[in-house]
């Protein structure tokens, strides 16, 4: 089993409704996501990221561009030539979408029953799909016996039972608690692994994607802003909306006696501007700001900082502050040496 690509082109999509009569959920979206990726959308609630994903398996289908798995067309495949592509791609979701009737094994088998696979080979296949997920002990339970972890492995072993190509994730682990929500997403990790599938996954945790997508796109109000491989994106990102999603998962924020006096402009008179420095590597930043100030003479507040890691590689993240007069070219001096710098605001 291999990874299929997955390619947007020039996609928009519109629904009808809204104040103007079309609601628009998605507009020039371009985007292709390699076999073998993992790549996470992240975006508010309503930016479109649903409405994207659900085009991937042709449950919705665009108004405009073209959508394409393993080179297929989904927006214009039709019947027997759609059903064959919804085989190739599995989904999961936020709330696993069980049956209830049915216990660990007969939830499994489903998609292999429709397929009209014989009997002999669905158990078969079943017990391998449960021993991935780990969940022998629970083959004969039903939903309501499970944990909410145990419901996601079940929902996982369910959408690999015909064995797809790619892997949707639809806020697979917005309903676990942070502890499942990492063996949940280490599982996902061994599977893309083992399998090479492709996997698309929809959040709005940026930790989500730090812990396990090698790419990410970040949609805002229906456009695609910012995408990339996620440690350049975490280490250099360039908008807005990609900064204040990660502003939440750096691990630091401002100490209470500079945050509760921050204000946007920068005040008349003396004013120290605060900075975020993000830089790459363990160890790029301290000789940096050393030099800026023997150099310069730029002196430097350091506020909190710390060292963030995305796979194998560490990147610094750092909170500063500096005499707003010498903010621009305290910025510039940085930049040119390699490091991000973002205004996150003036106290006095
Ligand atoms: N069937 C529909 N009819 C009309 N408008 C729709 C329909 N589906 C989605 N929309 C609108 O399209 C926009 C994008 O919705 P979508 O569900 O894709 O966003 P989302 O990012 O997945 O949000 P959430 O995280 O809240 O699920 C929203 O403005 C939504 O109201």
């Amino acid at each position: 089993m291999t990874g299929a690509t997955i390619s947007f082109e020039n996609v928009g999509k519109f629904f009808a409704g809204g104040a103007k009569g079309r609601v628009t959920a998605l507009q020039d979206v371009s985007l292709t996501v390699t076999p073998g990726e993992i790549c996470g959308i992240i975006g508010r609630s309503g930016a479109g990221k649903s409405t994207l994903l659900r085009m991937v398996n042709g449950l919705e289908r665009p108004s405009e561009g073209t959508v394409s798995v393993g080179g297929k067309d989904v927006g214009r495949a039709q019947g027997a030539a759609l059903r064959a592509i919804r085989r190739d791609v599995g989904m999961i979701f936020q709330h696993f979408n069980l049956l209830a009737s049915r216990t660990v094994h007969g939830n499994i088998a489903m998609p292999l029953e429709i397929a009209g696979v014989p009997a002999a080979e669905i158990r078969s296949r079943v017990g391998d799909l449960i021993a991935r997920v780990g969940l022998e002990a629970q083959a004969d339970r039903y939903p309501a016996e499970l944990s909410g972890g145990q419901k996601q492995r079940v929902g996982i072993a369910r959408a690999l039972a015909t064995r797809p190509k790619v892997l949707l994730s639809d806020e697979a682990t917005s309903a676990l608690d942070p502890e499942t929500t990492q063996t949940v997403l280490a599982l996902l990790r061994d599977i893309n692994r083992d399998l090479g599938l492709t996997i698309l996954l929809i959040t709005h945790e940026m930790a989500v994607v730090r812990d396990i997508a090698s790419h990410v796109a970040v949609i805002d109000q229906g456009r695609i802003v910012e995408a990339g491989p996620t440690y350049d994106v975490f280490v250099a990102p360039r908008h807005p909306t990609t900064r204040s999603f990660l502003s939440g998962v750096t691990g630091i924020t401002l100490p209470r006696f500079v945050s509760g006096r921050l204000v946007e402009t920068r005040p008349g008179g003396a004013a120290e501007e605060v900075l975020r420095v993000t830089f790459a590597g363990a160890h790029a930043t301290d000789p940096m700001l050393a030099r800026m100030t023997a150099e310069r003479g730029i002196s430097v507040n350091i506020l909190a900082g710390a060292i963030e890691e995305i796979g194998p590689h560490p990147f610094g993240n750092l909170l500063i502050s500096v005499d707003a007069a010498r903010g621009a070219e305290a910025r510039d001096y940085l930049n040119r040496h390699g490091l991000s710098t973002e205004v996150l605001g003036y106290v006095r």
